[in-house]
């Protein structure tokens, strides 16, 4: 018999072993996350090992002993506190990761119910750590943490420490004897500050702010406890006696409210499981409004009878569910620091990790900013390092996972020269934080940047151009010469300079060569010529936009030259008041700090722009080349229906892009903004709007969607404001 087909008692050896195998991966993991408040595996890997083990005990009933891991809620309090018997067990969540799965968890209920189980109470669900207080005649006896469930630490004068956590309770009809459940936890921001101040101390930071919490709580010195900023919120109930008992999951919020016990507002009874799905894909989006972490969504049946009557498994309440949204920090394992130079020449050092997924995308670079921060963080390459990437916030590396270091991992230097044109690295100014490469004509790595970025759509709109392509006229492989050495070369090129250039194909966010998984090799690519050497697709369509890209309105001309400080709103304020490029070129620095929108610093920058020899070479190579210096004479204005108006732009708005909206006010006087403030006349919110949107609200900015935009333009503001006023609909907290 064949090792894989053995079996023990009906169970498949090789499941035997993997049950054993994980049980241990999950038991050492709880004590490092509950006890020592020291993770060594992300959420993610931790729920992904239970999930595992649950669905082979599934499969083999047979595994599924008292002492599985699937039995146990927590792992034993850690020793360095008294320990405190719970007067009712404390349980975990079972879990929940897709609408199918509350479907199947509502199902189940209903049938164990003999009936539908809801209403249904739907409230977040805290990214922070248990907690039991007793009330005794009202006043606060003891804090425990959950520990194992049926005994945990006692933290009671740690607890009293906790802002907002009564010693006494209030009100009518307190029950002499009433344990609550809640959840401790750390603001996010008081979360960022506690951190700052760890490191001004030069001790390190935590890891997330429910670790913070968590070391925070089982501080042995409750002085130390009450200086930092933790806080609790209630949401449900071990132990009443003495008083009437309420009837609801939500009366009991409203009755422990009146006690002065700190209840959260953000939860909502609803009917059926439609709604439910509804808040959960709610909060999914606005998952970082709270002041706190979530990490999910926790759905309770509101009838307290019905609860009772669902019970529990040995574990979880059979009556709630958690609603888990995918994680947003994983670990992965630092490969190497490697530094990449900007279109300013800024260099910067970037994390190159494992790839690993996190909400939702594959990342393998980071940025670390400079080598002031890669200290602060405290990484060394190859540590297991924390992955972090909220939503479609740029990731960012969190810090090592110090207990898994073996001694092997390295220091990162911070080089002295330009890693791609060699130059000595130098600081701009006295202070910078960022190391510069200076040579700024002749950098490749600059170069491409600069190229890359003169292509793109705000600027010469060139299709054909992008990274790769940057590259290769930048960057090609030796023998071949860059064609293109300067901007100055780009409306010179030719069909036949393109054909035989090879080159390595970089990642467009660090400017670092792509690796080819399979070979461990930089990637190289021919892409302008085919296999018979004739001119490829991309190639003849480069040459005809650059054809094109000879006449693009000045404003856009003006941004594809990278001046500092000249971005499309600039350079439309620049070009809308002198229309030509010698009209600037020839102005003083007071002519062009006199121009609206343009201050006195922008104005020497352009000044300086203009007085060195290579760039104005740039300027006249482009102008014998046959690209247009100017723009046409203004046209004649339309009514200014918008004058005296300032708007802000947000989202994707059909049939406008960005700048053509903007473009549309402009012409009608208005004024476009790039940040909503109290002065914001109206928010124009396309499709997909974020911040921007819940900001508008806050302050009560008229907000004019896709339909309001048109009726603005149409029939002038007073008509947009009704229009606004009749959409506004609110999203529930
Ligand atoms: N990284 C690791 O090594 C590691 C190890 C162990 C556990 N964990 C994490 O902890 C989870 C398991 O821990 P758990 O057993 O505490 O379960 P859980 O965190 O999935 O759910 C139960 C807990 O949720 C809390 N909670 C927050 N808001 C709540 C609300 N509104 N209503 C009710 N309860 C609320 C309660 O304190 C309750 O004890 C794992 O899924 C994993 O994310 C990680
Ligand atoms: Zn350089």
């Amino acid at each position: 018999m064949s090792e894989s087909s053995a079996e023990v008692e009906g169970v498949p050896v090789a499941a035997l072993k993997r049950h054993a195998e994980l049980s241990d991966l999950v038991e050492d993991a709880r004590w490092r996350y509950y006890v020592l408040d020291q993770p060594t595996v992300s959420d993610a890997q931790f729920d992904a090992w239970f999930g595992e083990l649950l669905a082979l005990e599934e499969a083999h009933p047979s595994l599924q002993t008292p002492d599985s891991p699937t039995q146990k809620v927590g792992a034993p309090p850690s020793g360095d506190f008294a320990k405190v018997q719970h007067l009712a067990r404390m349980e975990s969540l079972d879990n929940a990761f897709t609408a199918e799965d509350m479907a199947a968890w509502q199902a189940r209920a209903e049938r164990l119910a003999e009936g539908d189980p809801g209403p249904y109470l739907c409230e977040l669900k805290i990214d922070g750590l248990a907690i039991a207080l007793v009330y005794r005649d009202g006043r606060l006896e003891r804090g425990a943490t959950r520990g194992d469930g049926r005994t945990g630490d006692d933290v009671t004068d740690n607890v009293r420490t906790i802002q907002g956590v009564p010693h006494r309770l209030t009100g009518d009809d307190v029950p002499s004897l009433v344990e609550v459940r809640g959840e401790v936890y750390i603001p996010v921001e008081g979360f960022r500050r506690l951190n700052e101040q760890l490191v001004e101390q030069g001790k390190p930071p935590f890891a997330n702010p429910r670790n913070s919490a968590a070391g925070t709580l089982r501080q042995k010195d409750p002085r130390v406890t009450a200086q930092r900023p933790l806080r609790m919120l209630v949401h449900g109930v071990g132990v009443w006696e003495g008083a009437v008992a309420p009837r609801t999951q939500s009366e009991t919020y409203a009755r422990l409210r009146e006690f002065g016990l700190p209840v959260s507002d953000l939860y909502k009874v609803v009917p059926t499981l439609t709604e439910v799905d509804e808040f959960i894909e709610h909060y999914r989006v606005h998952r970082h409004d709270p002041a706190y972490e979530i990490d999910g969504v926790v759905v309770k049946v509101d009838d307290l009878r019905t609860q009772r009557e669902l019970g529990s498994t040995s574990r979880a309440p059979r009556w709630a569910m958690a609603f888990k949204y995918p994680p947003e920090e994983v670990n992965t394992k630092l490969l190497d620091i490697q530094v990449g130079v900007g279109r300013t020449g800024r260099v910067t050092p970037f994390a190159v990790m494992e790839p690993v997924v996190v909400s939702g995308s594959t990342v393998e670079r980071a940025t670390l900013h400079n080598a002031a921060i890669v200290q602060k963080k405290g990484v060394l390459i190859g540590d297991t390092v924390v992955l972090r990437k909220a939503g479609d916030v740029i990731p960012e590396v969190v810090g090592p996972v110090t207990a898994l270091r073996d001694g092997s991992e390295r220091e990162f230097v911070m080089p002295t020269h330009c890693p791609e044109c060699g130059t000595l690295l130098a600081y701009e100014k006295e202070g910078d934080a960022d190391l510069r490469c200076p040579n700024a004509r002749a950098c490749p790595a600059q170069i491409r940047e600069r190229v890359y970025f003169a292509a793109g759509r705000r600027a010469l709109d060139i299709d054909g151009l992008g990274y790769v392509a940057a590259t290769a006229l930048s960057q090609p492989l030796p023998p071949q010469e860059p064609v293109v050495r300067t901007e100055a070369d780009l409306f010179d090129l030719t069909l036949e300079q393109l054909l035989p250039i090879r080159s390595v194909v970089r990642d467009p966010d660090s400017g670092l060569p792509k690796i080819d998984p399979k070979t461990g090799e930089e990637k190289v690519v021919t892409l302008f010529s085919n296999q018979n050497g004739e001119p490829s697709a991309g190639a003849r369509l480069l040459i005809q936009e650059l054809e094109r890209a000879k006449q693009v309105p000045l404003a856009q001309l003006l941004v594809a030259l990278s001046i500092r400080h000249v971005g499309p709103p600039t350079a439309r304020d620049l070009a809308a008041a002198l229309r030509s490029i010698d009209a600037i070129m020839n102005a003083s620095e007071e002519e062009l700090a006199a121009i609206e929108g343009i201050g006195p610093r922008v104005a020497a920058t352009i000044k300086e722009w203009f007085e060195v020899d290579w760039h104005r070479e740039i300027i006249e190579r482009w102008r014998a080349a046959g690209v247009r210096m100017e723009d046409e004479p203004a046209p004649e204005k339309g009514p200014q229906t918008l004058e005296g108006l300032t708007f802000v732009v947000t989202g994707t708005l059909e049939g406008y892009t960005r700048d053509s909206a903007s473009d549309a006010l402009a012409a009608r006087g208005g004024k476009v903004a790039s940040s909503v403030s109290k002065k914001t006349s109206f928010l124009i919110a396309g499709d997909n709007a974020g911040s921007k949107y819940d900001k508008a609200v806050t302050l009560g900015v008229p907000i004019l969607d896709g339909a309001g935009f048109e009726v603005l333009l149409k029939n002038g503001p007073e008509a947009a404001a009704e229009a606004a006023a009749e959409a506004a609909v609110r999203p529930e907290a």
